[in-house]
């Protein structure tokens, strides 16, 4: 039997509290420490978490936190398919559409482990055609680049995984296709990205899980324009992404149409059918096919109920430690890789949408902090612009460090005997002491305070595998701080009322206040 409770009515969150403050970070780090605060995650990743404030005694009250807020049954009843996302009377099933780690799970007497395996099968199929040069362009041209339009999750996910993968790809010889994104409704997005692109030998993929986002079907009228201005069909141009109840689905005008359902949440859909199409166009459907068996795979870690063997699950309680006793406001996601340079902004949306709440699963107020501002850019990068913040500033910051021994591409040069793949992770190894220690100083402006939380997840290259069990890391870790905080972290409705009001302005129907602002732009 599940309850589904607040935090502030578990003895172990009471018991928490009274624990706040007992590590000093600056003299807690140790070597011995490094090597003990670490768990292995799945795809050959580790995740370090010796520059935590967390010492025994805590990490025995967060166990006792997990098994009271009973997070591994809810975790367990959302694979078997109970209605987890209880706003949209929904099932959460992203973890299904990359492998089976709970009981089968079925819809109206659709298998749906059977319907995502299709689908993606079906993008494999129409991979190889368009890879073989079987399906053309309306000129006959074969394509050499994919364009996705789709904004929010049908953008992020799909756009950071493509940028993620692109020089490993390169490297490894799998790089089949160029591809591009459009999201914003500004116009100057679509052209600089057409511009950027042949479009006689461009696939563009119109990725919309509901068929209804304004920017989106924007963009595709914007694309199908200047596709008949060049003179091309863009019925042969064009592919779908959608769910088979929205507008878009069954449309003869798509070259050909892939199907994901509404138990996938936007957010939680790069390894459906709208991260599969872009990056089994890219890259092969075997890379997709091992991204999902990585993310697979991490989903199988998430189970074990013992938290220092589960770092998804690890990782959530340590940061509800740091928002709910330690107060901290935000958390800064800092992957020292160039291929993550979107991940950031992944999980802004994944995060944030999921657990930006105040009310809980059922309606009522929160008396509690939820989810964490989360932000970030990646390293030596960031370094040399809010990191001072980071060091010096008032707010205490949380960090998610994310590295790897190798680069992608495997091309380097040593300049002042070291390589640039060394300096990167040397410069990562720094900020991890440096935050945690700090540095006396007499000078009160040279002073660094210490005591800076950080974790850093790691592994030897990111290759396909690692990519997806880095994310699935993520997506639990946010499923997982959505239980404790007693939140649906599966709906959206904040996202809502600037859509209504952006249709009055449109209309015309509009309040002063809103008048006054719509007129600066002439509207
Ligand atoms: O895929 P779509 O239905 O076009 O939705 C695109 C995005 O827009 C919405 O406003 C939501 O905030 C996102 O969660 C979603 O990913």
């Amino acid at each position: 039997m599940i309850n589904w409770n607040n935090l502030d009515t578990l003895n172990a969150y009471k018991k928490l509290l009274s624990l706040k403050g007992q590590v000093n970070l600056s003299q807690a780090l140790s070597a011995s420490r490094v090597k003990e605060y670490q768990t292995p995650m799945a795809a050959g990743l580790a995740y370090n978490y010796a520059a935590k404030e967390v010492n025994e005694q805590i990490l025995s009250v967060l166990a006792e936190l997990s098994a009271e807020q009973q997070l591994i049954e809810k975790y367990q009843a959302l694979l078997d398919g109970e209605v987890i996302n209880t706003g949209e009377n929904r099932k959460v099933l992203h973890q299904l559409s990359r492998g089976q780690a709970g009981k089968d799970v079925f819809f109206q007497g659709k298998n749906l482990r059977d319907f995502y395996a299709g689908e993606q099968k079906k993008i494999a199929d129409f991979a190889a055609s368009v890879h073989s040069g079987k399906i053309v362009g309306s000129k006959g041209d074969r394509f050499a680049s994919v364009v996705q339009i789709g904004i929010g999750g049908s953008d992020l996910g799909p756009r950071a995984m493509y940028l993620a993968l692109e020089q490993w790809a390169q490297a490894s010889g799998k790089k089949k296709m160029e591809a591009r994104f459009i999201s914003n409704v500004d116009p100057d997005d679509a052209v600089a990205v057409a511009s950027s692109v042949e479009l006689a030998k461009t696939l563009f993929i119109l990725v919309s899980k509901s068929g209804t986002t304004q920017e989106t079907l924007a963009n595709e009228l914007f694309v199908k324009d200047l596709l008949k201005k060049a003179g091309l069909d863009p019925s042969k141009h064009m592919i779908a992404v959608t769910s088979e109840t929205s507008p878009l689905a069954n449309n003869p005008g798509y070259l050909a149409s892939f199907y994901m359902d509404d138990f996938i949440g936007g957010r939680y859909s790069s390894c459906s059918a709208v991260g599969g199409a872009v990056l089994s166009l890219a890259f092969g459907p075997e890379t997709f096919a091992a991204f999902l068996d990585g993310a697979h795979a991490a989903d199988k870690s998430a189970l074990e109920s013992d938290i220092r063997k589960n770092p998804a699950l690890l990782d959530a309680l340590i940061g509800v430690y740091e928002r709910n006793v330690l107060g901290y406001p935000s958390t800064a996601i800092l992957p020292y890789s160039q291929a993550l340079s979107r991940f950031p902004a992944h999980l802004q949306q994944a995060d944030m949408e999921s657990n930006g709440k105040q009310v809980n699963r059922r309606g009522e107020a929160v008396r509690y902090a939820t989810g964490p501002v989360i932000f970030g850019e990646p390293g030596t990068n960031g370094q040399h612009s809010f990191f001072q913040l980071l060091h010096q500033g008032t707010d205490i910051v949380p960090l998610q460090f994310i590295g790897f021994q190798e680069s992608q591409a495997g091309a380097d040069v040593v300049v002042e005997g070291s390589t640039s793949q060394k300096k990167l992770c040397a410069n990562l190894s720094a900020q991890i002491v440096a935050f945690a220690c700090g540095k006396q100083d007499t000078n009160p402006n040279k002073n660094f305070p210490g005591g800076r939380p950080s974790s850093l997840i790691w592994g030897k290259k990111l290759t396909p595998e690692a990519l997806g069990a880095l994310l699935a890391h993520f997506e639990n870790k946010i499923m997982f701080q959505g239980f404790v905080w007693n939140l649906n972290s599966f709906d959206q409705e904040g996202v809502q009322l600037g859509k209504v009001l952006t249709k009055k302005v449109l209309s015309g129907d509009m309040d002063p206040a809103l008048k006054a602002y719509a007129e600066i732009f002439g509207l």
